[in-house]
């Protein structure tokens, strides 16, 4: 039998490169590195220190099968378990949604206002995460807020045991209170308690009708709970309606926006908001929007 040629790290980043760009699978690059990083127990940048290091027969192996689960659509953040927002690491799995570039300019947001409320309290904050998923936000928030306490709430058990682990990952758990409750009942604000100086989510809000025309993979691996609601308004309203309560006077209420949602959110609100604001993605498109309770 032929023995099995022997492939340096940097020979199959290039082939897999390639390769991953004839199939028209997205960011070839990135993806051929993250899965052989994720094999190989090594940060990308360390894959380009140690380019000559020779994979074993098993690592070539294991190689190959994330490049075949790959090819099948699962997204490479599940197949290496692993996402990064923020600048941090995250795990992830298919139980919470993969974290998006553009929650990061919701979550950079939130923070500029909260700095700006001039709230007494604004250098220990008290905050709530509505719909927290792989805990993204909420934790982000308390490494970058170091005095923060924060409430991460979710209505998926499964997605606050990922926060959970999250969390321990980064050294925050001590900071971080877990609720399981349902942001579209009326017992909302009872189980999550407050007063609470930033309410930021990342609600659900893709309108049933727009579910057909998302990506396959978006459709097949990341989990509907977590993007749709049915006519994509659901959750603003039922936390527009909770929030007077849940914050305290001059405190931030922080959306993250479907890009045509700004005005239907804007007439949501009534009249317990002022100083609304809006922001827009790197595309122009508007994504989030804040406002201060009154
Ligand atoms: C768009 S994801 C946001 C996840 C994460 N915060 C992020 O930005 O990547 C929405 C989250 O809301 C949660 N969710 C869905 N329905 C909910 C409900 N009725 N009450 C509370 N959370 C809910 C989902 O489980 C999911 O984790």
């Amino acid at each position: 039998m032929p023995e099995e040629k022997v492939w340096s790290v940097v020979e199959l980043l290039k082939t897999t490169i390639a390769f991953f760009a004839e199939k028209k699978i997205d960011e070839p690059r990135l993806s051929a590195e993250l899965l052989l990083g994720h094999v190989l127990g090594l940060q990308r940048l360390q894959l380009y220190l140690d380019h000559e290091r020779p994979l074993t027969l098993k690592e070539l192996e294991a190689f190959r099968a994330a490049c075949r689960e790959r090819l099948q659509g699962r997204p490479v953040q599940y197949i290496a378990g692993e996402a990064f927002f923020y600048g941090y690491q995250f795990f992830v799995d298919e139980r919470v949604l993969i974290p998006r570039p553009e929650t990061e300019l919701v979550l950079e947001h939130a923070m500029e206002r909260l700095a700006a409320s001039g709230l007494d309290s604004a250098d220990s904050p008290s905050i709530l995460d509505v719909g927290t998923g792989s805990g993204c936000i909420a934790i982000t928030l308390a490494l970058r807020l170091p005095g923060a306490r924060v409430t991460a709430a979710d209505v998926s058990a499964d997605a606050l045991d990922v926060a959970r682990r999250n969390a321990d990952a980064h050294g925050v758990s001590e900071r971080i209170r877990f609720v399981e409750a349902d942001a579209l009942s009326a017992s909302f604000a009872d189980a999550v308690g407050g007063p609470f100086d930033l309410l930021v989510s990342n609600p659900p809000y893709i309108p049933e009708a727009e579910w057909a025309t998302l990506q396959e993979e978006v459709r097949r691996y990341e989990p509907r709970l977590a993007l749709v609601a049915p006519t994509g308004f659901e959750y603003y309203q039922s936390i527009a309606v909770a929030a007077p309560s849940l914050l305290r006077k001059g405190g931030v209420l922080c959306f993250e926006l479907h890009a045509d949602g700004a005005a239907e959110v804007r007439n949501l609100l009534g009249s317990s908001f002022a100083d609304v604001q809006v922001m827009q993605d790197y595309n122009k498109l508007d994504r989030g929007l804040s406002c201060m309770a009154q």
